[in-house]
């Protein structure tokens, strides 16, 4: 789920937008499509349980809809599947209750090929629900019955296009087939007495996970000879398959981050994980008359201090395709320098188009404006009147999810003393970007 490597062709959903010359939107894709490339040769659909109350995470709020930097779970999951270009229908099971809710992330997020059903009592019953809507004969605003239909739980957000083709490419040749992963605790059977009974040999099991995929046929009609014992008590499509339809699922190895959201340590993780994600790139925006030698030497050591970040610089005064097509793919993170003047006007110019495209409606955006500050030259108090001025503006821009931090370097100095402070100044950059800490926003920091 990392922001769209550049230059990947977008589906037609809006997203990020940019003005163009008269203001035209270039519209693009907050859900860039993945670059796997291979895509199945019939038509796929996926559903997705999400009426369950999240007892286990012990909040009012159902898990799926528990915000991460501001945002429901659900819409991680959602923006993981529509990246996938090749699932043509998504149908989401959820409660009565929350179908407005459902409906306003669906609308705020710019999700599209959602359909929604509303969920059963239990999870095989929303699931069911699901399948159900993919079997009534399609149209512009239903979806069509696939020959291979995706199950995947809304609350694991972390499902890479790989995995998916995976397992739709094995259900397609087994009937079915489901990912797993190896079991981290040892499953033992209590005696009624409440002691050890015995325990399983660890390594002979594995972890039934998801996304799971089916022929929808074998499923559909393993759900409709589906017992009543089963739909209430069941947590596996795939023993339903094998119990009703005599398909034995193909087992798919997934990797470490397919698990579910269940308990409210599962949220600080999630958050920690998409934190990693959206801090992968950084933009650092100068205006062509600054000072390359020391905007170089930033940038530099802000690769050494965020190693496997990628960090790219950009010139602001043309604000020209180059910058556009940074923030179209999805870079969440900029570095505003600005060596010869103290006001903000050209970091002012990079919020406009920050606001403008939309952007942090997905994500929170960091923006940091260095001011490379001559503290003996004169009129010192003006100049610090002007850069104060970042607290009225981070006030504003972060009713937009955009938190500006203001940064200022001590200049000039002797070489070694400007490097020491470059250095300082990167890892506070660093800090701000890797944290994401709304807290932060408006304050100047000194390097
Ligand atoms: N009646 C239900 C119960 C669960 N689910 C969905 O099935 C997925 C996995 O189930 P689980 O993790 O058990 O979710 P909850 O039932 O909400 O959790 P809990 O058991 O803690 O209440 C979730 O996306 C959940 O929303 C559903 O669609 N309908
Ligand atoms: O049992 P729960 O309702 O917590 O979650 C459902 C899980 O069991 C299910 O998602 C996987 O085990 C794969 O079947």
């Amino acid at each position: 789920m990392e922001p769209s490597p550049s230059g990947g062709s977008r589906p037609a959903e809006p997203g990020p937008c940019l003005r163009g010359p008269g203001g035209v939107c270039q519209a693009t894709s907050a859900y860039s499509p993945s670059e796997v490339g291979a895509q199945p040769g019939y038509r796929v659909a996926a559903v997705l349980p999400a009426g369950g109350c999240g007892e286990r995470m012990g909040v009012p709020t159902p898990k799926q809809f528990c915000p991460i930097l501001e945002r429901p779970l659900i819409s991680y999951t959602l923006q993981a599947l529509e990246r996938v270009s090749w699932i043509k229908d998504i149908v989401v099971a959820v409660t009565r209750e929350n179908m407005d809710k459902m409906e306003g992330i669906i609308q705020r997020y710019q999700h599209k090929r959602i359909s929604l059903v509303e969920s059963g009592v239990t999870r095989h019953r929303s699931i069911f629900n699901g399948l159900k809507a993919l079997t009534e004969n399609g149209s512009n605003t239903k979806p069509s019955k696939p020959e291979v239909v995706i199950i995947h739980d809304a609350v694991r957000p972390f499902v890479e296009e790989d995995v998916l083709l995976k397992v739709v490419t094995a259900a397609k040749e087994h009937g079915a087939a489901g990912a797993i992963r190896p079991l981290v605790s040892t499953v033992i059977s209590p005696s009624a007495d409440g002691c050890l009974d015995h325990s399983l040999e660890r390594s002979r099991y594995k972890a039934s996970e998801m996304p799971q995929a089916f022929l929808f046929d074998v499923i559909y009609d393993a759900y409709q000879q589906c017992s009543d014992y089963d739909l209430e008590f069941g947590t596996e499509c795939l023993q339903l398959a094998l119990k009703y339809c005599h398909t034995k699922a193909k087992l798919v190895e997934g990797s470490s981050d397919l698990w579910k959201v269940t308990y409210k340590q599962d949220l600080y993780a999630a958050e920690s994980i998409i934190k990693g994600i959206i801090s992968q790139q950084i933009c650092i925006v100068m205006d062509t008359k600054e000072d390359k030698g020391h905007i170089g030497l930033l940038e530099e050591m802000l690769k050494n201090e965020l190693k496997h970040i990628n960090v790219t610089s950009r010139t602001l005064c043309h604000a020209g395709r180059d910058l556009q097509q940074i923030i179209l793919d999805q870079c969440y993170n900029f570095v505003c320098v600005n060596v010869l003047n103290f006001d903000f006007q050209e970091t002012q110019k990079l919020l406009k188009l920050l606001e403008d495209s939309h952007l942090s409606i997905f994500n929170p955006v960091v923006v940091v404006s260095v001011h490379f500050l001559d503290y003996n030259s004169e009129p010192f108090g003006e100049k610090m009147e002007n850069i104060m001025q970042i607290r009225e503006f981070s006030k504003e821009v972060k009713k937009r999810n955009i938190l500006l931090c203001g940064l200022l370097i001590y200049y000039p100095q002797d070489k070694l003393k400007i490097q020491e402070s470059l250095r300082q100044g990167a890892t506070i950059i660093a800090a701000l970007i890797k944290e994401r800490n709304p807290g932060l926003a408006g304050q100047l920091l000194v390097a």
